[in-house]
């Protein structure tokens, strides 16, 4: 949406005088949420009428009390055992590349321990329901936190590395995808106006970052694209891409791309504002 050509004249004048009359642009955002306008639709007419930074009503939208990942800083990072190359580093969405996240041997073992237990890989819809669907056509299973001694010793590699304990994690998540399959576009974090809001919520709170490791180099295809910025990752096995979103980023909109030749193996870590 481009606010401009759809901010009336009222509106506009009513913004400038509530933000004149000393309201922060937090409280302007939680009036307009009140009269009815979405949540999405009143960040981007406000700053656009208050001439703030786009993220401005992003960075503090998270919950009370609600953790936020800190962003690996180049050129290394430190986490526990291993020494990790930040290759690239974006603002918008926070956003970086992490190379040797995994060694090769732990890719392989990730991938010969989820094989057997994958299933067709579920999407949650807006009720809060698990469900097939067709812009997800991989296939998938989940480890518990902590289930084997090599996840565990992942879970600790992410927490040190993003400042965020283990315990605020999701379950690991193996997907597989073959040639023609891909993870169409989409957020990771839960749309507050959808109604099944609450109950993905309920346990943990907001989603506010996202690990995707890659365990192993598809032949051709199977990148990560964030259309909204024009950048595709290449998915080469050991490295990963973390990307952080609280308070709902619409800049971290993205795709697994189509498999086009050979195969392409991912572990995802989501992790919550608060232990999940
Ligand atoms: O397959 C990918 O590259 C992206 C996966 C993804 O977006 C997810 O698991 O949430
Ligand atoms: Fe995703």
């Amino acid at each position: 949406m481009n606010p401009s050509s759809t901010i009336s004249p009222e509106l506009r004048e009513w913004i400038l005088a509530t933000a004149h009359a000393g309201h922060d642009p937090r409280a302007v955002l939680e009036l307009m949420r009140a009269h009815g306008y979405g949540l999405h639709q009143s960040r981007a007419i406000i700053t656009e009428v208050l001439k703030l930074p786009a993220a401005t009503l992003l960075a503090d939208a998270a919950a009370p009390g609600g953790l936020r990942a800190k962003h690996p800083e180049a050129p290394l990072a430190r986490a526990g055992d291993r020494e990790i190359r930040v290759a690239l580093s974006m603002d918008r969405p926070a956003l970086r590349v992490l190379e040797g996240l995994l060694t090769g041997e732990e890719c392989d073992e990730l991938i010969a321990l989820a094989e057997p237990r994958l299933a067709r890989a579920l999407t949650v819809d807006a009720a809060g329901k698990q469900q097939v669907d067709q812009r997800r056509t991989s296939a998938g299973m989940f480890f518990k936190l902590g289930e084997l001694p090599l996840v565990a010793q992942l879970e600790q590699r992410i927490a040190e590395l993003l400042g965020i304990p283990v315990t605020h994690g999701e379950g690991l998540q193996i997907l597989h995808y073959l040639p023609g399959q891909e993870y169409t576009p989409h957020y990771d974090w839960f749309d507050p106006e959808q109604p099944g809001y609450s109950a993905v919520t309920a346990l943990g709170g907001q989603r506010i970052a996202s690990v995707v490791m890659y365990l192993n180099t598809p032949e051709a295809g199977g990148g990560t694209a964030f259309p909204e910025v024009g950048l595709t990752i290449t998915a080469l096995r050991g490295s990963a891409v973390y990307f952080a979103y609280e308070g709902g980023d619409t800049s971290s909109l993205h795709a697994g791309l189509p498999v086009l030749r050979g195969e392409k193996w991912i572990a995802t870590k989501w992790l919550r504002e608060r232990p999940y």
